[in-house]
């Protein structure tokens, strides 16, 4: 422990940095300011210092070097006041709280360095000596690493051997300092226990003052293509996800920027609660997204596409339906890399035979026929590649509507068209004609000239939505190719290449046909789909994306998680994720370990595991690891709190007084964010309009297009409640009637895990066996049935 010396010392430190961050801000903020003032006042005679004039030709030019000049100007001061405005909101930062760590470091030689962490650097008036050290720093890592005694830590010239003598954490709000401890090789982290022990938040906090050793793995790991992270629930996935990419920001600020980084997240609402992170960090934010808007973009224009949420509420309540054993199936076959395969091998033989393309129609007539194109494109060279073949393709169909157009310069339905033209698209034409022939003699003085300006300006505006749909290929018939998987089983068969096709068969084949020809694409089949068409017309991949993070990849299938590595073919990929927390009815990449390892090949692949879990007391911790297998490897982190209760009731109205007594409790207590966990959407709104009549605050019904996540109480599915965490957890009907499918026990796994200090399981009746089966130690168990 620290003496009353020691703590005087470091607080007048703590006061000569922050008069000195203090100095600094004044001047920054004078200076920011200053360029603030010249930027808009830049913008607002902007074009009064531009040299205008466009009346003659040669002026032109003039008038366009001036422009250029005086924009470049602007955007100069605009980059200076951004980046002063970024220091400053860094200096801002430091202010409050200058730093959180301190290790005393002896190189070999003997000379002692006092080295201080932050949350980014700062260097004294000379610009020579560190007052703090970013914790990203090389140096840094002793803190996160090493314990006191003999450590090293990388430079560019090779290790730094030494001994590190001190290890001290701090605390400091508003410049005092709160809390300071040194650390030994004492196990009960104090400080974390101060941090794990607060409330829940709406939005994450960064963790970089307590960031465990195993997770600073995970952090700086940067050898590997692939990096795998299987954690426990609360083990700190996500948050060593989002320092990982503060990390990087700063180890490659020279050429990696935030917007090169990506980050596929569960749900909207999840991206709106780790996206305070960064900023807190001083780091832009990186791009953030979900698996579904990337579909919705690619695909969303030719279907109604299905959500992953909705196919869950199917797969979690409609097992009564006649169809649904077909569907699961469907569901897990068309995850599989048995269907992948499939699909990559119709390539080829789509470049024989087979290919399916849409007539060319211009007002109900037909340009093309399907069958000419299909002549056509098998009669180009078979060599040439199916994409290449397609673009010869295009061109000619290209060329067949030019020559189309042409004829239709005298058709009737032109007449009335340039009749029906206004005095702007008069003017139009006759613009348009100047640019083409540049002859400014050109004039609509004789009819016929006229006419036949106006024809070609009605026609080609009347074809170019159809120019278009050639040009972006939509002439090749995706829907169908797709849809001949399930219609033509000797297809299928053939593609299969001997593997098994599903028992449900042609049931589920009816399905799929059925959706499709409604213009609707189950969630099983937008990848699989996108694929195809990807695959056929070539591969729109995205070079620019560096760094690409997949949080809760429990979630993705392997063939979800192949087809990202091919759109982003440049990154490296980091995937966080908890086998028990696979909560969707396709096979999870992290299943057995074996796609996931493969996709980028063992050598250039990494996978670390996190057992230690944070979120939940230990109480919590000992109950939920026995549901699911492999549990006993969960440590709990020594947070200490009640054992989780269990409650059977009789009736629904008892079960809502019940709950409404809890929360009322719950609120008085100071517990600021409770959730009332249900099963399915349906569930949480029923629950909802009971709930509401009963309690004195308003509890917010969560819906999967809730966009942000606040403080209160919440009536939520379990599905999305994936990745965020309330102070306590009600458990809204966890009886055997809810959850008692294998398929359940994750989803329920999940619900539980979202508790940080306290969690709470009803039960209409009796409760389900996920409980049940534990070890009666580690829970409390009311009987209200009566
Ligand atoms: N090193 C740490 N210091 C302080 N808090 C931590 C640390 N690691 C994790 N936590 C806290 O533990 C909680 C769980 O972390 P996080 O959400 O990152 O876990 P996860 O593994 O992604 O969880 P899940 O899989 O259940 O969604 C958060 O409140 C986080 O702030």
């Amino acid at each position: 422990m620290s003496t009353d010396q020691e703590w005087t010392e470091e607080q007048q430190r703590v006061d000569e940095v922050t008069s000195l961050i203090r100095g600094r801000i004044r001047k920054l903020e004078a200076e920011v300011g200053r360029v603030r003032e010249d930027v808009v006042s830049m913008r607002k005679d902007f074009w009064d210092e531009v040299t205008m004039n466009f009346s003659e030709s040669d002026d032109v030019g003039e008038t366009s070097t001036s422009l250029r000049q005086q924009s470049q100007v602007l955007s100069d001061r605009e980059q200076r006041h951004k980046q002063s405005a970024t220091m400053l909101n860094r200096l801002n930062r430091l202010l409050q709280s200058p730093y959180f760590g301190r290790i005393d470091f002896a190189e070999m030689e003997g000379r002692e360095e006092k080295i201080y962490l932050g949350i980014a650097s700062l260097l004294d008036d000379n610009e020579v000596g560190f007052l703090v050290y970013d914790w990203r720093a090389p140096i840094s890592n002793l803190y996160y690493d090493s314990m006191p005694g003999p450590a090293s830590y990388e430079t560019p010239s090779g290790p730094m051997e030494g001994e590190l003598t001190l290890k001290r954490q701090f605390v400091i709000r508003d410049g005092r300092i709160r809390f300071m401890f040194d650390t030994g090789v004492t196990i009960g982290d104090e400080l974390l226990q101060a941090v794990l022990s607060r409330s829940s938040d709406a939005q994450m906090k960064s963790i970089v003052a307590t960031i465990q050793k195993e997770q600073n793995r995970i952090i700086r790991d940067d050898r590997s293509r692939m990096l795998i992270v299987q954690g426990a629930a609360g083990s700190g996935k996500t948050s060593a996800a989002l320092q990982r990419v503060a990390y990087l920001l700063y180890k490659y600020r020279d050429r990696l920027s935030a917007d090169q980084v990506v980050l596929f997240s569960p749900n909207p609402m999840f991206n709106s609660y780790v996206s305070t992170v960064l900023p807190e960090l001083g780091e832009e934010n990186m791009s953030q997204t979900t698996f579904q808007e990337y579909l919705e973009r690619r695909l969303g224009r030719e279907f109604q596409l299905e959500d992953p949420f909705e196919q869950l509420e199917y797969v979690l309540s409609a097992s009564d339906q006649p169809a649904y054993k077909a569907r699961m199936e469907g569901i897990r076959f068309k995850s599989s890399q048995i269907f992948q395969s499939m699909i990559e091998s119709y390539k080829p033989l789509l470049e024989r035979e087979g290919m399916i393309f849409k007539p060319v129609r211009f007002q109900g007539r037909e340009v093309v026929s399907a069958e000419e194109m299909a002549r056509k494109f098998y009669n180009f060279d078979p060599d040439i590649r199916l994409a290449n073949r397609l673009e010869l393709l295009r061109e000619w169909l290209l060329k067949e509507l030019a020559a189309f157009g042409k004829e239709e310069y005298t058709a009737s339905w032109v007449d009335q068209q340039i009749e029906l033209l206004s005095s702007e698209d008069y003017q139009r034409a006759y613009t348009r004609l100047r640019r083409k022939n540049k002859r400014i003699d050109e004039t609509f003085d004789d009819f016929d000239r006229e006419r036949s300006i106006l024809a070609r300006m009605v026609v080609s505006d009347r074809l170019k939505p159809l120019r278009k749909w050639i040009k972006a290929l939509r002439f090749v018939d995706i829907t169908r190719l797709y849809s001949e998987l399930f219609r033509n089983r000797k297809l299928a068969e053939r593609l299969s290449g001997g593997a098994e096709l599903p028992s449900r068969w042609e049931e589920m084949s009816r399905l799929t046909l059925e959706r499709i020809g409604e213009g609707e694409l189950a969630y099983e089949d937008a990848t699989p789909y996108l694929y195809l068409r990807e695959i056929t017309l070539g591969f729109r991949s995205n070079g620019g994306i560096h760094h690409v993070f997949i949080d809760e990849a429990q979630d993705y299938s392997p063939f979800q998680l192949s087809f990202l590595k091919r759109l982003f073919p440049r990154a490296k990929m980091t995937a966080l994720g908890d086998f028990n927390q696979a909560i969707y009815a396709h096979a999870s990449v992290l299943q057995d370990n074996g796609p996931l390892m493969g996709l980028y090949g063992p050598d250039q692949t990494e996978l670390i595991s996190l057992t230690r879990s944070y979120r939940s007391t230990k109480e919590i911790v000992e109950f939920t690891r026995g549901m699911v297998a492999g549990g006993e490897h969960i440590i709990p982190f020594n947070r200490s709190g009640d054992k989780p209760e269990v409650t059977e009731i009789g009736t629904r109205g008892k079960l809502h007084e019940s709950i409404t007594r809890d929360v009322e409790a719950l609120l008085g207590e100071g517990y600021e964010s409770v959730a009332v966990i249900c099963k399915t959407a349906e569930e949480s709104a029923a629950a909802h309009e009971a709930l509401e009549k009963l309690l004195s605050v308003k509890p917010r019904l969560i819906k999967k297009t809730t966009p942000a996540f606040e403080k209160g109480i919440h009536i939520i599915p379990a599905y999305l409640a994936k990745g965020v965490e309330f102070d306590a957890v009600l458990i809204y009907d966890g009886s055997s009637r809810r959850y008692a499918r294998e398929s359940e026990r994750k989803l329920f796994y999940t619900a539980c895990t979202r508790a940080m200090h306290l969690l709470h399981i009803y039960s209409l009746g009796q409760t389900t066996p996920f409980v049940t089966g534990q070890s009666p130690e580690t829970f409390i168990y009311r009987d209200l049935t009566n």
